[in-house]
């Protein structure tokens, strides 16, 4: 069955969780037994960099995209079935390398595995909007925060720009006291919500580990978004850990507004007329924020 290969994880704003999804997503589907590659394509940042070691020496993306080396050669194995290809740490490669190679790279890639994630470089550059073109379908990640979400609509420009075709959002860090309905962020965007990953300090402490999150705490909330994720996303049947509470990522379906009924009728009175008044600000800040990108554009 033919699927989409080649994902870009893109966001407007850095710092939002594009590595943490493009890791995950990954390692989720190579524990399903489909052969993946991540690239690290967000090249002034070296952001697989703690999940591979790498000596001075090394061969990276960088010695790939410079002519100096073959994509095999930049490709590190993290565990069965998922290999990654870092970007270098010296920004004095960086400068000589040409992003076009990318491409040729990206082709090479794409007919050795089953899927490949492009981590892409936040904001707007000539490396950042490449591999939004060259994706069979790119995926947005952003927070509910409103100037993640203003940003997103620069990342949808630029996608559309290049040629490429977004598949959907994905909410990461998202609370269940959520101040916005997560679908609504997704409409005002007018993309699919593709899931929402919680809030969860476990995603923090698996980077110090050098370990992906679905690997340092399978069971644990924020990975099991990510399972499902990666399951509705390709149609693999991704294994979600027994023990792990399904309800936390349910709010793809609905948004965070039942949770917020649920929560403001088990407050006290005060507490809930202050929730009810941030939340009215907070989805004001969200609105403003889309449609203040959009009068930028
Ligand atoms: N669901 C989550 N819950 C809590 N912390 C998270 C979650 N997802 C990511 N983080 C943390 O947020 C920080 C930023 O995440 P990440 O590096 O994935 O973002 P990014 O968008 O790739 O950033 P950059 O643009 O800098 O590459 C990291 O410390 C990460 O561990």
């Amino acid at each position: 069955m033919s699927h989409e290969t080649v994902y870009a994880i893109a966001s407007g704003k850095g710092g939002v969780g594009k590595t943490t999804t493009t890791v995950n997503l990954g390692t989720a589907l190579a524990e399903a037994g489909e052969r993946v590659a991540i690239v690290d394509a967000d090249l002034g940042m070296a952001n697989l960099a703690g999940f591979v070691s790498l000596s001075p020496d090394s061969t990276t993306l960088y010695d790939v995209l410079a002519g100096d080396a073959s994509i095999d050669d930049a490709t590190y194995r993290l565990a069965d079935n998922i290999v990654a290809v870092p970007s270098g740490t010296s920004l004095d490669e960086y400068a000589e390398t040409s992003p076009e190679g990318l491409r040729e790279a990206v082709d090479e890639l794409r007919s050795q595995f089953d899927y490949v994630f492009l981590d892409v470089g936040a904001g707007i550059s000539h490396e950042t909007v490449l591999p939004l073109g060259l994706a069979d379908a790119v995926i947005l990640v952003s927070t509910p925060e409103p100037a993640a979400v203003h940003d997103s609509t620069k990342t949808l420009e630029l996608t559309d720009r290049s040629g490429g075709s977004v598949a959907g959002l994905v909410l990461t860090r998202t609370r269940p006291d959520g101040d916005i309905s997560h679908e609504e962020i997704a409409d005002r965007l007018e993309v699919p919500l593709l899931g929402t990953i919680p809030e969860d300090p476990a995603a923090r402490d698996s980077v110090y580990a050098g370990t992906p999150l679905v690997v340092f705490e399978p069971d644990g909330p924020a990975s099991a978004a990510y399972r499902r994720l990666a399951a509705d996303l390709t149609g693999v049947d991704v294994p979600i850990p027994s023990g792990s509470d399904e309800s936390e990522d349910s709010d793809a379906d609905d948004g965070s507004a039942p949770k917020r009924a649920t929560a403001t009728a088990d407050s006290s009175a005060t507490g809930s007329a202050d929730d009810a008044d941030g939340r009215e600000a907070a989805h004001d800040d969200v609105s403003s924020a889309i449609t203040e990108a959009e009068s930028d554009s």
